[in-house]
């Protein structure tokens, strides 16, 4: 079961071809620069380029073919945008009704009250849409995407015009709406941020072409990774997270390890209330990952990782990226010099202690 598209479209001079099939379950993010057709690809999915050629189906329904194109209400997708068209003469409330009142009984999945806890909306419900600021209004936006109880989510750039802050705010709510709702999502971006947040596989798109979806997971063991061009190399660990003191320190776990970690303060009001939480993940920058021969004891950095060397990357400036696998399989990157690579000579295979100074949970 998937989203099947295939397209072989000329426009003026851009030409996008692809045939690729995108994971059905969790959040495909479409990452790529300007003008390499991320935006195209997501309308012709919605069936808003009628003249485009192209093949899409879902979960086994034919969308679009030669004779063929379903039209946007009958595809059951939910579309977010940059800018969150609302319409202006209805108040809060009424925006997000306006789609549940056009779904059928027997196809609504999520319930109102559902969707305005999870984007925190309860308050904003009698306001008109032209007191909202940027970020509300694209957390009605999605919400009123949600109303439909679609079974797709197509986003484009969602947060894109926002400003840093209102960005920080919204990010926490996007990543439990895609992840409690279990829509699957097409997710267009340039941001490695929210990639790393959001997304469960990738479509790296360029020129009008998309590279084969790959798990995060994956993408993140490639040395020259686009996702590494702004901050450097990056990992992402999957494990559970329990608040344990004040100040928002707590234990991330997985099957194998624990890394003593603090939550922002963003994380625990979004959180406030629960206190474990299963299946975050925890963003760990290879520049903030020593390597030791043995567990140092006499060290004030605290979380020590057993580790093997899976991976050995030598890059333009005089650096290395080390690919380290952990003992549960997940993989952690670091970043050392050559030549601490060769004072303690690492090769592969050789067992080692990762030694993390700074690691940020996502979610
Ligand atoms: N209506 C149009 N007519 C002709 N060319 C267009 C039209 N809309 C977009 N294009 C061109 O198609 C190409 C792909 O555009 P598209 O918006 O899909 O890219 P994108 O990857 O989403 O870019 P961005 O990240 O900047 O939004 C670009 O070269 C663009 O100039």
């Amino acid at each position: 079961m998937s989203l099947n598209v295939s397209v072989n479209w000329q426009r003026d001079a851009f030409c996008l071809q692809l045939a690729q099939s995108f994971p059905s379950k969790g959040v495909t993010a479409l990452y790529g620069p300007s003008g390499c057709g991320k935006t195209s690809l997501l309308r012709i999915v919605a069936g808003l380029e009628r003249g485009a050629m192209s093949n899409v189906s879902f979960n086994g329904v034919d969308w679009q073919n030669e004779s063929l194109c379903v039209p946007l209400e009958k595809r059951r997708i939910g579309l977010v945008f940059q800018e969150a068209s609302l319409l202006p003469h209805l108040d809060v409330r009424a925006n997000l009704e306006y789609g549940w009142r056009r779904t059928k009984p027997a196809q609504r999945r999520l319930a109102p009250e559902e969707i305005y806890r999870m984007l925190a909306l309860e308050s904003l419900l009698q306001h008109r849409t032209d007191q909202l600021s940027g970020g509300q209004r694209q957390r009605v936006a999605l919400g009123r995407a949600l109303m439909t109880s679609p079974d797709l989510l197509l986003l484009d750039e969602p947060l894109a015009a926002l400003d840093a802050v209102a960005k920080r705010q919204i990010l926490p709510y996007l990543a439990r709406v895609v992840r409690d709702t279990e829509t699957p999502t097409l997710l267009v971006t340039h941001s490695t941020d929210e990639v790393l947040r959001l997304a469960d596989h990738i479509g790296f798109m360029e020129n009008g072409s998309v590279a084969p979806v790959v798990r995060l997971a994956e993408a993140l063991q490639d040395p020259s990774s686009p996702l590494f061009a702004d901050e450097g190399a990056v990992s992402v660990l999957q494990g559970q997270f329990v608040i344990e003191g004040n100040g928002g320190w707590g234990m991330f776990s997985t099957t194998s390890y624990h890394l003593h970690v603090r939550s922002s303060p963003e994380y625990m009001s979004l959180h406030s209330g629960s206190t474990a939480f299963q299946n975050h993940r925890l963003q760990i920058y290879a520049r903030d990952v020593s390597i030791a021969l043995t567990d140092p004891t006499q060290i004030s950095i605290q979380n020590h990782l057993a580790a093997k060397i899976s991976g050995l990357t030598e890059k333009d400036d005089g650096l290395v990226l080390v690919r380290l696998t952990l003992a549960d399989g997940q993989l952690l990157m670091a970043e050392l010099t050559s030549a601490s690579v060769s004072r303690l000579g690492l090769i592969l295979g050789m067992p080692v202690w990762a030694l993390v100074k700074s690691a940020a949970l996502l979610q």
